[in-house]
């Protein structure tokens, strides 16, 4: 492309109303200013308990104001992208690179081989030339049943895209757009006939996947059709020992491999990477790089999407959208990947546990976007390939999108099966760059960040792009526990990042700019959160008792910048929430689920590092389950919390509220005993901040004392809560 005729395929736009906010901030650091002139002013001289209690509430205070200057930085100066697909087909239509797509699978018991088949159809059913399309399932279950759906997959899909292309159809989840998007009366009737028939031939194919999940085995028919199941599955021991598994479903190149209409299928391939006990297996990053080097030589594409496999596609332009960034001749050359939002098709109206990400999605990634590019959030996300294998960018970098890199020789399926094997086996990574320079980092719970990380650290840049039309949806987390033990996943490896030899400052000093390296510690810093916030839940309130006041008093003016910035904060936060969409209940929610999250997955996160500094604890994996039992997903629907599983997480937020609501108590004593209003003009922000926690807990409370239903607290829980927090008040008292 010449320069003189190059119009560009994307362009970026500033957010509004940037002044207005710049306003705000600076007033919010005037109120803290003013807040930290108290707090050294007021220092009680006398020493002690009462000076201790002052020292760490100021502590606490000063970690908050930081974590809040460090938020800024990804509220600064957002931006928004916008792509120009049309530019793109006009100018490389017929030239378009390969593009491998990734899914992974772990469990099938958690990860329902239907589900999993719905988001492989989906992405194989992207707007793209069939032949340049090729999607793997890695499957670190090992489990045949998924392979059984996949095959019935395969065979639908020869029905469901060329259905898809021709009504251009979205989402193109079969399963998505049957249970909600197909409306068979108000559609032209040519489509509503076909559709029916279709619908039919899945319903069918979704009968046979669950009664074979039911039962836990593949049909014997299936099994006589296909010889991989003999072949390959007679050596499965378990899903933790077994050789590798790979088996082409669909060979593009092949020429019988076409739909009803006649045109070219995409290539879709199933493979179970080697799995042996005495190798440590690397989690999803392991699955990655094993799919890396078995694709590199089945298909070789250049362009590689990462996507869990719960995340459907839910726009079938996304692939050309990514295209437009990485195609791009003059600004594209330096982005190594295009991350899409996660979005998710199963949040309530007021999203009871924060799983929607909105914040981070819609506000906080695209601020990351302006400092220099978003993270890598593991799903939704279109790399290049040699710069996810490990290349460093360079001034002159030119990606040729022309050179044949067609690796595969004219081979048959099965030498090249034969070939690809070892490439996914235990022992191919031993004294190798796999897992450390080549491919997805190893040893951290959040494989992406740090991989996206050490990315840009590289020398590339990454770009962040929220279509209208979500282009992914996935599953949140449906209890309370789940979301609690994702986050402690997320907020271990974040604070793992931070503590390692990765840590932004340290790793990305003089290679990303500061700004970048302040935006990564809104998320590597979640963990240490926990400490200021239990402070914050509970010292206050115990003081109570015995009248210690730890705030101004209400008469006083220093009480002015306090609430100021406590009101401020929270009618931004507000304002911001509703901005993006979301609901008033909704912000409420958010903010006890942040209370919840950073008392117990942070507290726990924050540990575990220290164990690991330590060498007494090793990261795992703990994958999120996709399911959940009728009565458990009623009470999801209804926004009802569930809380009925023993974990030492509940232990906590039940103490936590029996603390607070014992002290309220007090607090409330105190005063109807105090004629004089003295106790009030001492104690008001405590109380106030003791009786937002009461009421911020209600859910707790109604969950220990007030529910009958199986998600209950156990009772346990309860009779351990309520002794914990008696004594710890009445140690407040006589201390
Ligand atoms: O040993 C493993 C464990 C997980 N997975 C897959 O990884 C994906 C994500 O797992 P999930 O349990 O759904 O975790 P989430 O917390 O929802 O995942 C988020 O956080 C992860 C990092 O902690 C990222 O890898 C994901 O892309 C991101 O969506 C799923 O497709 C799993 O099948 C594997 O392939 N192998
Ligand atoms: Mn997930």
């Amino acid at each position: 492309m010449k320069k003189e005729n190059y119009v560009t395929l994307f362009e970026t736009k500033a957010a509004k109303g940037r002044l207005a906010y710049k306003l705000y901030a600076a007033s919010v650091i005037i109120g803290i200013c003013l807040i930290f002139s108290y707090r050294v002013i007021h220092l009680p001289a006398q020493g002690g308990l009462e000076t201790w209690t002052w020292i760490g509430i100021t502590l606490a205070e000063l970690w908050f104001a930081l974590y809040w200057l460090i938020t800024q930085s990804v509220r600064w100066n957002p931006i928004s992208r916008y792509t120009f697909k049309d530019r793109l087909s006009q100018r490389y239509e017929k030239v378009l690179p390969k593009v491998d797509l990734f899914v992974c699978t772990a469990d099938h018991t958690v990860e329902p081989p239907l589900m999993v088949v719905n988001t492989v159809l989906s992405v194989m059913a992207y707007d793209y030339p069939t032949e340049k399309l090729c999607v793997y399932l890695s499957d670190d279950g090992g489990s045949e049943l998924m392979l059984y759906a996949l095959l019935e997959a395969s065979r639908f899909s020869k029905y469901w895209l060329p259905f898809c292309k021709k009504f251009k159809i979205e989402p193109r989840s079969p399963g998505a757009y049957f249970s909600t998007d197909f409306k068979p009366f108000n559609i032209d009737p040519v489509m509503a006939k076909e559709g029916l028939t279709i619908k039919e031939l899945y319903e069918d194919m979704k009968k046979r996947i669950d009664n074979a999940t039911k039962l836990g085995q593949v049909p014997e028919e299936a099994r006589k059709e296909h010889k991989v199941f003999q072949e390959q599955w007679d050596l499965v021991s378990s899903r933790r020992d077994h050789p590798t598994i790979l088996h082409i479903l669909t060979d593009g190149s092949d020429p019988r491999a076409v739909d009803i209409e006649g045109q070219t299928l995409p290539t879709l391939v199933y493979l179970a990477r080697e799995k042996r006990p005495q190798y440590h297996h690397n989690f999803k990053a392991g699955a990655l790089n094993a799919l890396l080097r078995v694709s590199s030589q089945i298909s070789n594409g250049q362009v590689l999407l990462t996507v869990d496999c719960d995340m459907y596609s839910n726009n079938s332009g996304s692939l050309r959208d990514a295209l437009c960034f990485l195609m791009d001749e003059e600004k594209g050359q330096r982005i190594a990947f295009v991350q899409f939002p996660q979005g998710f098709d199963n949040i309530t109206k007021n999203d009871v546990y924060s799983g929607s990400l909105r914040v981070i999605m819609e506000v906080e990634l695209p601020g990351t976007d302006a400092n220099g590019g978003p993270l890598y959030i593991g799903t939704g996300c279109f790399h290049r390939r040699d710069v996810l294998c490990g290349k460093k960018y360079k001034k002159d970098y030119q990606n040729d999108w022309w050179t044949e890199n067609d690796k595969r020789v004219k081979e048959s399926a099965k030498v090249l099966v034969e070939n690809c094997r070892s490439l996914a086996s235990c022992s191919y990574e031993e004294n190798t760059e796999w897992g450390k320079e080549m491919g997805l980092k190893y040893g951290c719970p959040v494989e992406d960040v740090i991989t996206g990380l050490s990315i840009q650290c590289r020398g590339w840049r990454s770009v962040y792009y929220n279509p209208e039309r979500k282009a992914f949806l996935g599953l949140a987390p449906t209890t309370l526990l789940q979301a609690l033990v994702q986050h402690k996943r997320w907020s271990e490896g974040d604070l793992q990042i931070f503590l390692s030899k990765y840590c932004p400052f340290v790793y990305g000093h003089g290679k990303i700019p500061l700004k970048l390296q302040i935006s990564y510690c809104v998320w590597l810093l979640w963990a240490p959160n926990c400490l200021a916030t239990l402070y914050y839940v509970v010292v206050p309130s115990l003081c109570i008792h015995r009248g210690l006041s730890l705030f101004p008093q209400v008469s006083s003016p220093w009480v002015l910048p306090f609430l100021y910035v406590i009101a401020a904060k929270y009618a931004y936060s507000i304002g911001e929430l509703l901005w993006i969409g979301g609901t008033f209940q909704e912000w409420w929610n958010d903010q006890r689920m942040w209370l919840y999250k950073r008392t117990t997955s942070h507290l726990f996160g924050f540990t575990e590092n220290i164990l690991k500094l330590l060498g007494f604890a090793k990261s795992g994996f703990i994958v999120t389950s996709k399911v959940a039992d009728e009565d458990v997903s009623l009470r999801y629907e209804k926004e009802v919390m569930e809380f009925g599983a023993p974990s030492p997480m509940f232990d906590i937020l039940a103490t936590l509220s029996m603390v607070n609501l014992f002290s309220f108590f007090g607090a409330l004593k105190r005063v109807s005993m105090d004629s004089q209003h003295g106790v009030l003009d001492h104690l008001a922000l405590q109380m106030l901040l003791c009786g937002l926690a009461v009421v911020i807990n209600l859910p707790v409370y109604r969950g220990l004392f007030f529910r009958k239903d199986n998600g209950r607290m156990p009772s346990a829980i309860t009779y351990q809560a309520v002794i914990i927090a008696i004594l710890a008040n009445i140690g407040a008292f006589l201390y």
